[in-house]
């Protein structure tokens, strides 16, 4: 079975955000991962990482600024400069918190930037990011976002990743395989896992229910065959990834709703541990 990692940033929202770290692993789960940790410092973090025995998988580099609309920069000519300072802040943080990946958000389009310019932009500083991560001993990831949940991101479709990462060529730059995202824009889900997995390019999957983001086992999926296929195509191509659990508990409004939520987690084989 897949290793799965709670993403903290949908994950027990009825807890501070420190306080998500025990929640986490008393369910049972072994790894987090979470957008941003910037807001806290990262000793602080790497205290409740070690207090709850819990990996840290993986988190985001900086994203521009988030709270008026920005979804990465990564694309954006104009932005190298606080691109790179963003992405060494981010390698601090991973090197303190023991962190093998980082997602670089690629950004929103902007009107009237010619596609042929927003790719080299993002090219560039993916290899460049590459490059300082490999020296850090680190992957950076890209991941396709459907353009329902973000109208104007840049990327929709792992083809398009994979396409980038090969022509860059960089051996620790990665794609993230949302399997929410990837339902929701391409579907053939089975198909697409087979395809992708053995190229040796899949950095990390996410999960969700489709069509609501709500836990796995509610919506059109059925996750215990896709684990499966995962475990039989991992099992084949030497892939040992995490699954991060990123969605928003439908339970989630009452008291301990994620944890109510978690009886896909346990049909999985996953024990809780508190
Ligand atoms: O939204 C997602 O699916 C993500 O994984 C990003 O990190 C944040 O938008
Ligand atoms: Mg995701």
């Amino acid at each position: 079975m897949p290793r799965f990692a709670a993403n903290l940033t949908m994950l027990y929202n009825e807890h501070p955000f420190l306080d998500r770290f025990a929640a986490a692993a008393a369910d049972g789960f072994e790894g987090v991962e979470y957008l941003f940790p910037y807001a806290f410092p990262a000793e602080a973090i790497a205290e409740r990482l070690k207090a709850h025995g819990l990996q840290q998988v993986l988190f985001n580099a900086p994203p521009g600024d988030w709270d008026a609309g920005e979804r990465g920069i990564a694309c954006l000519p104009g932005r190298e400069a606080e691109f790179r300072a963003g992405f060494a802040t981010a390698l601090a943080y991973a090197q303190v918190l023991d962190c093998p990946r980082i997602h670089v958000m690629a950004g929103l389009a902007p009107a009237g930037v010619p596609h042929a310019t927003l790719l080299a932009t993002y090219e560039a500083n993916l290899a460049w990011a590459a490059g300082q991560a490999a020296a850090a001993g680190r992957d950076v990831l890209m991941e396709p976002i459907n353009p329902r949940d973000m109208p104007g991101y840049f990327l929709h479709h792992q083809a398009e990743a994979h396409r980038i990462a090969q022509a860059i060529g960089a051996p620790n730059l990665k794609v993230q395989f949302d399997l929410y995202h990837a339902q929701i824009v391409e579907g053939d889900l089975a198909m697409k896992i087979r395809q992708w997995l053995p190229t040796g390019r899949v950095g990390h999957f996410q999960l969700a229910g489709v069509p609501m983001r709500h836990e796995p086992d509610l919506g059109e999926l059925h996750y215990p065959y896709l684990f499966s296929v995962i475990d039989e195509v991992a099992a084949q191509c030497g892939w040992q990834g995490w699954i991060g659990c990123e969605y928003r508990p439908a339970r989630g409004a009452v008291a301990g709703g994620t944890s109510a939520g978690l009886g896909w987690l346990r049909a999985a084989g996953v024990p809780a541990r508190g």
